[in-house]
């Protein structure tokens, strides 16, 4: 943790000193592990920096996200748009070589810089980072979801990602991400950051977003609801009469019931040992007819009780990648109402046991 009460030196001295990132995340000559010279051309990109006395070598692994920011505009810019209290604690994730570090002690009380996943974070005010792109989903998965309040995010993202966290239903880029990050926290787009502004130049361009929690949040479990979108936006531009007719979704449904041990319904949901005859995509070639196996007057059963479902709210003909977050909601209480349910343990709604990173997926 940094202080903006020590002095300059004394924080420079102490990014240095605790500069376990770099010791951790960027390889020095004598510490690298990799040997083999073709995968090191390919890997690290290798800068020298002259500090006090001495040159320094560092090696930067493109693997590892390590794209320093170098444009002092934009860190700059970063820092006031962040709207930083001088009583704030800020969490920088991923400081590298503390380009954005040294500028935000300039502006908070304190800054911790940790790893982004492997620890819980401590309570802090605002986020403001440079991430790894390669952790975007789990990252902002738990600053939104996580057991912690803030007040907002200002991250460097890859632009795409971007697009996708500030898309809206019926943008092509609206995606499970967006609905579900949407769902608890705005998105607002501050700038585009070019790739010649990072050493190295990394392939793609970048963008700043600020997250804002929103100050109203839907009553819902957020494992069900993640769950739910999960299933949903699985074929997003189809309808979900579609969706909810594909044979594997329907079995999964139906075994994740019996696994909840739904007395209701554990009549219907008792056998369901069924050829398997799905395409490539994951969707079965008896989608849209009535199943024929030994079990199929179960699996017929249990698709008449979700078509039902989706068409006492008209659901049946609308694509998720259309619907509001209102409309899903929605439809998630239809479902549930029905004893219908997502996933295998439904716990009572609480934002702190929201242990969600993994809901997110590869999105
Ligand atoms: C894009 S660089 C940003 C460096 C610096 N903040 C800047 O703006 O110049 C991302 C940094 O995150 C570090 N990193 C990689 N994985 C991380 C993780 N799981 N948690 C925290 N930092 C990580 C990398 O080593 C790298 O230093």
């Amino acid at each position: 943790m940094l202080h903006r009460t020590k002095t300059l030196s004394e924080n420079i001295s102490k990014l240095n000193l605790s500069q376990h990132f770099l010791r951790q995340h960027c390889r020095t000559k004598s510490t690298r592990r990799f040997n083999n010279a073709k995968d090191e051309d390919e890997d690290y990109h290798r800068v020298r920096r002259k500090t006090e006395n001495q040159e320094a070598q560092i090696y930067l692994l493109k693997s590892r996200g390590q794209h320093l920011l170098m444009n002092p505009r934009v860190l700059n810019s970063i820092v006031q748009k962040s709207n930083i209290l001088p009583t704030d604690t800020v969490l920088e994730i991923g400081p590298g070589t503390g380009n954005l570090t040294l500028k935000l002690l300039e502006v908070a009380e304190k800054v911790f810089c940790q790893d982004a996943l492997r620890t819980e974070f401590p309570k802090f005010d605002l986020m403001v980072a440079n991430i790894p792109y390669g952790i975007s989903s789990p990252l902002v998965a738990k600053l939104v979801f996580g057991k912690n309040s803030y007040r907002g995010g200002t991250l460097l993202l890859q632009k795409e990602f971007a697009r996708r966290l500030l898309a809206n239903p019926g943008d092509s880029e609206f995606n499970r991400l967006a609905v579900n990050v949407r769902l608890v926290a705005d998105v607002e787009f501050v700038m585009n950051v070019s790739k010649k502004d990072f050493l190295p130049c990394p392939k793609v361009d970048s963008s700043v977003v600020k997250i804002h929690p929103k100050a109203e949040i839907p009553e819902v479990d957020y494992e069900e609801w993640c769950a739910f979108t999960r299933t949903c936006f699985t074929k997003k531009n189809k309808t979900l009469g579609a969706i909810f007719k594909q044979k594997r979704m329907l079995l999964e449904l139906m075994k994740l019931q019996e696994i909840k041990g739904d007395e209701v319904n554990n009549t219907i949901y008792s056998d369901y040992h069924v050829n398997d005859t799905e395409d490539e995509d994951g969707l079965s070639n008896e989608d849209n007819a009535n199943f024929s196996s030994d079990v199929g007057m179960d699996l017929n059963l249990f698709r008449e009780k979700v078509i039902d479902i989706l068409r006492s709210g008209g659901f049946e003909d609308k694509r998720p990648s259309k619907l509001s977050h209102e409309e899903l909601l929605n439809l998630l209480s239809l479902f549930n109402r029905a004893r219908l349910h997502f996933h295998g343990q439904v716990k009572p709604t609480n934002r702190k046991d929201a242990e969600l990173a993994s809901a997110f997926g590869p999105l």
